[in-house]
């Protein structure tokens, strides 16, 4: 497993992304949080790699995923392996805000429905590139995916200020080079090896979110 230091400079691949995301279920359909932060990691590298124009965004997932990893490592590190025993723990022990903001404002159940909502924005992205053709808009593509998605759940600053880093992302050919994958025929398969990975864990955290009444949280 990789360390938090230094891990977003690096290359970016997509098969390392879709190997964390392999590895975040348990046998019984758990979701091991040390893997789902690896992925959004390695995420992260990518995102880096596009400019300072998505500082601002990498910024809030960088700084999400360090509360989760604070927790992962802290005292009580046992109760945040997976994302279900992280529920039951903070939900038993009353850590978390659930109507409005008080005592627990960065609990890990709000930080991780933050990434819960953007890892549908990327299922919605990835799914639109995979069936994409070669004159398709990125900006295009990113933009629908965030409006069905993570938008919703923004204000009007942050979603202009998305829209606009949007209109700056590279093409599509680049977009599959950096990828590190191989030709567009490889890229694609490898989306649609990906594609329903995501799809499960995103499911999972959705239906016990929902089972908890957590999709709100402020
Ligand atoms: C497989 C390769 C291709 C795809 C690679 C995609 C790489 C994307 C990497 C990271 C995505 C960013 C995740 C952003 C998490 C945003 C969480 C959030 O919603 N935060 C807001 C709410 O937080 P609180 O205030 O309640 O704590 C926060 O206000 C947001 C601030 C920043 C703006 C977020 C805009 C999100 C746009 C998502 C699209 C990213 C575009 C990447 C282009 C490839």
């Amino acid at each position: 497993m990789q360390t938090m230091a230094g891990s977003e400079d690096q290359k970016f691949s997509l098969q390392e992304v879709l190997d964390t995301f392999k590895l975040c279920l348990s046998e019984n359909k758990e979701v091991y949080l040390e893997q789902y932060v690896a992925g959004w990691r390695g995420l992260v590298k990518f995102l880096n790699s596009l400019g300072s124009v998505f500082g601002f965004i990498s910024k809030d997932a960088v700084s999400k995923i360090q509360i989760l990893v604070s927790y992962m490592k802290g005292e009580n590190a046992s109760h945040y392996a997976t994302v279900q025993s992280m529920v039951k723990y903070e939900l038993d022990n009353n850590l978390v805000d659930v109507n409005k903001k008080g005592s627990h404002p960065e609990s890990g159940c709000r930080t991780l429905l933050r990434l819960h909502r953007a890892l549908r924005w990327l299922e919605l992205f990835l799914d639109r590139l995979r069936t994409s053709t070669e004159d398709s808009k990125t900006s295009a593509l990113c933009a629908e995916a965030y409006n069905e998605s993570l938008a919703q759940h923004h204000p009007w600053m942050i979603r202009k200020a998305a829209g606009m880093a949007f209109l700056v992302l590279p093409g599509r050919q680049t977009f599959f080079e950096v990828m590190n994958v191989g030709p567009p025929e490889q890229v694609v398969a490898k989306l649609g090896e990906a594609l329903p990975l995501i799809s499960e864990v995103y499911q999972i955290t959705e239906d016990l979110y929902a089972q908890h009444n957590l999709l709100d949280l402020p």
